[in-house]
């Protein structure tokens, strides 16, 4: 399907209640009173690409099909990123907590044995 505009990653930014899944561009502004998973969370991915957060939540067929209805276009994938679309991917990259437990662990681990060698060399 590919016969909808082309929306720059800009435009899409700009427009109210739309959202981008798999290079497409969606109007969810009248299905989020609609969604079973709430309004709010789809809200937070106005003008911006939620593709792995649809995915991730295993959206049943029937889910696709509503899709289909709110198809308005396609995006320029070679357009520039709007500020918001680079920070909400940037945030996911570098949040990650498993790197903060790691190195919690190895500071407790370095101070555990820096306290051994000064007990020891009493
Ligand atoms: C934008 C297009 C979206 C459509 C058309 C859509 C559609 C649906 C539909 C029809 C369901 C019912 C269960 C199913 O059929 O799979 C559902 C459930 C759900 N959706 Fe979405 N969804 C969209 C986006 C999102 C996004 C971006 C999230 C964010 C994480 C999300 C989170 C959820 C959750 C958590 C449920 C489960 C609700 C429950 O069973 O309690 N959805 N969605």
């Amino acid at each position: 399907m590919s016969e909808g505009k082309i929306f720059t990653y800009k435009e899409v930014a700009e427009l109210d209640g739309h959202v981008i899944i798999n290079d497409k561009v969606y109007n969810v502004s009248e299905f989020v009173n609609e969604h079973p998973g709430g309004d709010e969370i789809i809200m937070e991915f106005y003008g911006q690409d939620c593709t792995q957060d649809f995915e991730d939540i295993g959206h049943s067929p029937d889910a696709q099909k509503t899709l289909q209805k709110l198809y308005v276009g396609d995006v320029d994938t070679t357009s520039e990123k709007s500020v918001k679309q680079v920070e909400t991917v940037e945030q996911k990259t570098s949040d990650q907590p498993e790197f903060k437990k790691i190195a919690a662990v190895l500071f407790l681990v370095a101070a555990l044995l820096l306290y051994k060698g000064f007990t020891a060399e009493k």
